[in-house]
């Protein structure tokens, strides 16, 4: 059985039913119409004799004008993170070993919360990852899983997706920047440990200057299929199953630190220009202009530190120059530490950007455990940052590498100046010592929103997995988890993709498995 709840204050609503049409009993019930349910929701109605429910706890901007808007313009993405009926308001707990910089040692954690999940409130970066992470799942026991097999799938989502350039309209000039710097670093850079890779541009799932997201992709699209019911704020409070298993476990995050890069050219993203009238007019009249623009990563680069046979490091271009309080705000740093790690943030005016070196694979394993018999009380969200000495030292290579690429011809001939942070609990460690980068490190590296892995997938046998390779919960019949806590091992790169790829694969089996019964 599954309970739902509705919030006293926003009934449930069935999108485009009506209660007589709801049914007793479905062949498939879905909990959570994210990034995920979106796609489940529509691939497992295409079977006209299939009934398909999908209960959402939050909205959907179907029924209020105002969130379709807020939740389109790419350049809103970050304030959607502070607005609590589209974006849990979750936190860390106070961590041990990271988040010195941060108010209470609490690192914010938002996600998505209304029909499209966290891709309707995420920075859209779209990206299939590094292939070796799924051959790695495969060889760790998720069979069916290896880069060839899910490759497939990813075609099937880029058939439904929209794709634009990231940044590529007004911001193009710092992107072809950092691409250049990259290129100089591989050739000018070997100190016997680091090998660099490619650098790129990366692409957001939007179209026409406005987000594309999981609902509009799949879920929008089927809505008037007679045999697929949804229903928001329906919350679904409890799902009776009884197995040991190891849920909450295995937690991954990707976690990146920005170095602040000054520029005195005018190339990034500042709120002074982006709240120009003209902007807003070009927006508001013709839905054109710098608001149209996604803020965030436009170009990203890979690291391969050692012998290891994949990048441990990704190099990402974050294009803001300033944001007043936003980014503090978002991510629970305090506001001593933000004015201390970047200078001139908050001058609307402020041209600049972050180099972001982010840990692909990092070694910390945290956990997710309830803090409550009540349903409505927030987990307790445990990720155990920087645990570990590797994870440290590996953000501290990046940070010699962002400084490297900051010093490049390429980005000097934008007037670039990096700063290093003056933190109080750093100041007695000498200049440019690893030691001083590790107090940094401990200071302000973030999530990247990335969290995965709680319900690993892999070999039944495996005492570590909660699903088997077809997503199935061990010991329990007719019950999938489908969803980013499946991946064994956090993908190597943005975890949207991946998500929408493994909802596309196990849809395909879960109607083959339909049909054969
Ligand atoms: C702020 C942010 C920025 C990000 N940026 C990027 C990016 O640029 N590129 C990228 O690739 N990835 C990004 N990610 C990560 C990516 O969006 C997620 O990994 C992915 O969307 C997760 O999909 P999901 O289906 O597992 O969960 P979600 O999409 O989060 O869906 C979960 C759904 O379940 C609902 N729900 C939760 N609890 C209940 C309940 N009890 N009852 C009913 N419904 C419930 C939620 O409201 C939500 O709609 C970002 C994530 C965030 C939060």
């Amino acid at each position: 059985g599954i309970y739902v709840s509705y919030q006293r204050d926003t009934p449930a609503s069935y999108l485009r039913k009506t209660t007589a049409e709801l049914r007793t009993d479905y062949d498939y019930v879905i909990a959570g119409g994210g990034t995920a349910g979106c796609v489940l929701a529509a691939r497992l109605s295409e079977d006209s004799d299939s009934t398909v429910l999908l209960l959402e706890a939050g909205g959907s901007e179907l029924e209020d004008s105002l969130t379709r808007w807020l939740t389109r313009l790419p350049t809103l993405t970050p304030s959607l993170m502070l607005l609590p009926h589209l974006s849990w308001q979750y936190r860390t707990v106070p961590q041990a070993q990271a988040a010195y910089g941060f108010t209470n040692k609490q690192i914010a954690w938002p996600a998505g919360r209304m029909l499209g999940g966290s891709s309707a409130t995420n920075y859209m970066l779209y990206t299939r990852g590094l292939s070796t992470t799924y051959d790695a799942w495969a060889a760790g026991g998720a069979t069916g899983w290896s880069y060839a097999d899910v490759k497939p799938f990813f075609e099937k989502v880029e058939q439904v997706i929209e794709l634009t350039p990231t940044s590529a309209t007004y911001f193009q000039t710092l992107t072809d920047a950092f691409l250049a710097a990259g290129k100089f670093l591989q050739r000018s850079y070997s100190n016997g440990r680091a090998s660099i890779g490619d650098f790129y541009q990366l692409s957001s799932a939007m179209v026409d200057g406005k987000r594309w997201h999981a609902g509009i992709g799949y879920l929008f699209p089927a809505l008037n299929r007679p045999n697929l019911h949804v229903m928001t704020h329906a919350h679904v409070t409890k799902i009776e199953v009884i197995a040991d298993l190891p849920v909450g476990q295995n937690l991954q995050d990707h976690l990146f630190v920005p170095v602040r890069v000054t520029l005195n050219t005018s190339v990034s993203f500042t709120e002074a220009k982006v709240t120009t009238v003209s902007e807003l007019l070009k927006y508001a009249l013709l839905g054109t202009g710098m608001l149209t623009e996604s803020v965030g990563m436009p170009a990203a680069g890979s690291v391969k530190l050692g012998d290891e046979s994949t990048a441990e490091l990704f190099l990402y271009l974050l294009n803001i120059g300033s944001t007043s309080r936003l980014y503090q705000l978002i991510s629970g740093l305090s506001e001593e530490a933000w004015r201390r790690f970047a200078p001139g943030i908050y001058d609307p005016s402020a041209e600049g950007c972050f180099i972001a070196p982010t840990l692909v694979y990092a070694h910390a394993r945290g956990n997710i455990t309830l803090a409550s018999r009540d349903p409505f009380q927030f987990p307790s969200i445990n990720p155990q940052y920087l645990n570990n000495d590797h994870d440290v030292e590996v953000l501290i290579q990046g940070i010699r590498l962002a400084i490297k690429m900051a010093m490049t011809q390429p980005f000097q001939a934008l007037g670039a100046t990096y700063h290093i942070p003056d933190f109080h609990l750093c100041a007695h460690h000498p200049a440019d010592t690893d030691a001083l980068y590790g107090c940094i490190v401990k200071h302000i590296a973030m999530t990247m929103y990335h969290y995965a892995g709680t319900c690993k997938m892999g070999r039944s046998s495996d005492p570590a997995t909660v699903v088997d390779p077809q997503l199935r919960v061990k010991g329990i019949s007719g019950l999938r988890v489908v969803d980013a806590s499946v991946m064994p091992a956090i993908s190597g790169g943005n975890t949207m993709a991946p998500t929408l790829m493994l909802a596309e694969k196990t849809a395909v089996d879960i109607r083959q498995q339909h049909r054969s019964r």
